[in-house]
Order: C-alpha cells, then sequence, then structure tokens
C-alpha cells in the first residue's frame, strides 16, 4: 500500500523528510541502542542528504548503506557510494558508520556471500529504506530490463544479489526485494513531472515484473510513503 504526500518544493519536501527520517532514527536508538537505514543514489537525494547530514542524532550509533550500488570505483561520478560520501557523511553524519557494498574488484559468489552474512548482522532489517525509482519504474537496482528480475524480487532471495541491467550503464549489486520489503519505515523520495508521470504509470496496473517499484506500492505488509515535489 502507498501513501501520496506532495510538497510544493524540492527544499520543502527535503527538509520533512530529514525530519521524519530523523525522527524514525531517533526512536529505534531509544529502543535498540543503534539504527540503520539504507538510502539510494542518482540525481535525486543530495538536497535530503544534506538536511539529514545537520540532524543532531547520535550518529555513531548509526549504520548508514545503499540500498544498491554501480559497481565503479568510489572515485567514479557514477559511485552512490562517492555520493553518500560527500553529501550525507559529513557534518555531524560524518560520525555514522557507513556500510560498503562495493567491496574489492570483481562481485563474485563469495564476495556477496560475505556481504549477506555482515549485512544479517549489522544492519537487517533496517529501520529505514528511502527508494529512488528509474524511469523504466526499477527501484533500488531491480531492473526490468535484467535476467535477474525474478531474483530480485522473489521471496526467498537473500539480501543481496549482482544484477546487470541492459538497459542502463554498470553491473549492479542490490538488496532483494524480500529484504527491503522487511523494513520499518519505507519512503519513496521522488521529484519533478517526468517522474509523477512514471508512478501514474506504476499505479494503473500490478504487474511487477514491468516496473519492479509496484512490488512496494501494492504489497498489502508494506506502508509506502511517496514523497514528491515537482
Ligand atoms: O541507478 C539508479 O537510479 C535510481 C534512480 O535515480 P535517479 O537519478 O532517477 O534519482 C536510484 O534510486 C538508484 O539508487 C540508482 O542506483
Amino acid at each position: 500500500m502507498y501513501n501520496l504526500n506532495e510538497f510544493e518544493s524540492r527544499e520543502a519536501l527535503d527538509v520533512q523528510l530529514a525530519d521524519k527520517v530523523a525522527s524514525a532514527l531517533s526512536d529505534a536508538i531509544a529502543q535498540n541502542g543503534s539504527a540503520s537505514i539504507a538510502v539510494s543514489g542518482g540525481s535525486t537525494p543530495k538536497g535530503f542528504f544534506k538536511a539529514l547530514s545537520e540532524k543532531d542524532l547520535a550518529w555513531d550509533k548509526i549504520h548508514v548503506t545503499l540500498a544498491d550500488e554501480r559497481w565503479v570505483p568510489m572515485t567514479d561520478d557514477a559511485s552512490n557510494t562517492k555520493l553518500v560520501h560527500e553529501n550525507l557523511l559529513v557534518g555531524k553524519a560524518a560520525k555514522a558508520k557507513f556500510f560498503h557494498l562495493k567491496q574489492g574488484e570483481t562481485l563474485s559468489a563469495e564476495t556477496l556471500s560475505d556481504l549477506n552474512l555482515a549485512a544479517k548482522a549489522t544492519l537487517l532489517p533496517f529501520d529505514v529504506l528511502i527508494l529512488g525509482m528509474g524511469e523504466d519504474g526499477h527501484t533500488a537496482s531491480l531492473f526490468p530490463c535484467s535476467q535477474e528480475i525474478h531474483e530480485g524480487l522473489a521471496k526467498t532471495t537473500g539480501p543481496l544479489l549482482k544484477v546487470q541491467p541492459t538497459t542502463a550503464p554498470h553491473l549492479r549489486i542490490s538488496f532483494s526485494f524480500a529484504y527491503l520489503a522487511q523494513s520499518k519505515n519505507t519512503i519513496l523520495h521522488i521529484c519533478g513531472d517526468n517522474k509523477k508521470t512514471v508512478l501514474d504509470k506504476a499505479l494503473s496496473n500490478q504487474d511487477v515484473l514491468e516496473m519492479p517499484i509496484r512490488a512496494f506500492l501494492f504489497d498489502d505488509n508494506i506502508d509506502t510513503q511517496i514523497y514528491w515535489a515537482k
């Protein structure tokens, strides 16, 4: 299920989203002594990252990771890790612990297995998940064009999987739907008229293989809060 929250500007959205996420992280720390958040990359979240980085939180008790990563060096402009380090893990948030998805050169079965164990031990289930959405309806790196889409949406797939999109650049590593779906707070952050058109299309039927974001919009156990601004 979903709920659409519309904002008059991207700046207003960033402020309100940072407030909501800070409060969820703070509640998780109060309850469990620590908190975890998975964020998305791409072009949308920079302003939100900045607003969140300025929040007075016990950042040393917060684990930050990505819902997905492009398998490129962290110095590459396409790296979501680079984006997070430059825009979120700054100021007060510099004390947060970052869980790197891009480890080493090769995305091998052994790398995935090590990451899966570590993610289960430190991060999962996420207290907060911030999803993005591509114009093809992908979210995280669950790409409808990829051969791995069945695996990515399957209920039994282990936390992380390798994804090779055919209509977008870079090999990816992504959390699976099964593990993202267990997050305690799920937010879909999108901006612009194009993304609203994509969202309207996603809401028009329930074929998740055509638009994987639908898995988060139509699952009765997930309360996806959509944050949208022009
Ligand atoms: O490739 C990716 O794209 C999506 C959407 O990005 P945007 O630039 O359209 O905001 C993003 O959510 C994902 O993390 C990223 O790897």
